[in-house]
């Protein structure tokens, strides 16, 4: 049995063609792939498919953030400047704080990837005891961003490095990540030894 907390990840992918059936979603098994990966606590997922409707993505956000309690929750699509791109306004609705550094860098890590970055509004904010955090739609964007670049000279740092901490702030579990996907970042004062060691 894992010495290492559960955690409670919501998976949510926001795309109207995707949730009618016009293609097959691709960002619901873009971050279950990337965050089996990288996090090495067991995970309990939460997954929710829906179209981009301002109402219906906050009511999905609360619900996950309020009756599941999951401490973790990631969004994928409808950051962009269309009309029909509101996941960030759904997002700041259900926000109790606003963490600008997350939306900053993920545009920041993405410049390093495609010149339309700065297209993204994306957003992360605290709910309670979770961390919501908005990706672009395009499923090879959530690796690009949660990841970065860290074998490039200079290092292109991925948000994820920053996540288990910023969880642990919350109250959250403390969760472990794989050093060869992402490795978590922690103050001294704040690291525990590797479980199992
Ligand atoms: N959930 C998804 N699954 C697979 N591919 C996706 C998904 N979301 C976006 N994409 C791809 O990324 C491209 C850019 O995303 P775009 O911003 O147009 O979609 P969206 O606003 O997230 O979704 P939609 O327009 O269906 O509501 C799409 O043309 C599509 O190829
Ligand atoms: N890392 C990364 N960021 C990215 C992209 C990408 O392919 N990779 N696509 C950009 C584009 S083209 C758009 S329009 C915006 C918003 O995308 P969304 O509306 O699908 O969320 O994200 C941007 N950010």
């Amino acid at each position: 049995m894992s010495a290492l907390d559960p955690v409670r990840i919501g998976v949510v992918s926001i795309s109207d063609r995707a949730s009618s059936g016009v293609y097959e979603d691709k960002g619901i098994p873009a971050l279950q792939d990337w965050l089996g990966r990288a996090v090495k606590n067991p995970i309990e997922w939460h997954t929710r498919l829906i179209p981009d409707e301002q109402d219906g993505i906050s009511a999905t956000l609360r619900e996950l953030v309020d009756e599941v309690h999951c401490h973790l929750v990631l969004t994928t699509g409808g950051t962009g400047p269309a009309p029909r791109d509101v996941t960030p306004e759904a997002t700041l609705a259900v926000a109790d704080k606003v963490m600008p550094g997350f939306g900053e860098q993920m545009r920041q890590i993405s410049l390093a990837f495609v010149p339309t970055a700065i297209l993204s509004r994306q957003v992360a904010v605290v709910r309670g005891q979770a961390l919501i955090i908005n990706l672009p739609g395009q499923p090879k964007s959530i690796a690009e961003t949660l990841q970065g670049l860290p074998t490039r000279t200079p290092p292109v740092h991925g948000i994820f490095a920053a996540v288990p901490y910023c969880v642990d702030l919350i109250g959250g579990p403390y969760i472990e990540t794989d050093p060869e996907v992402c490795a978590a970042f922690r103050p001294k004062s704040a690291q525990r030894p590797p479980a199992g060691a």
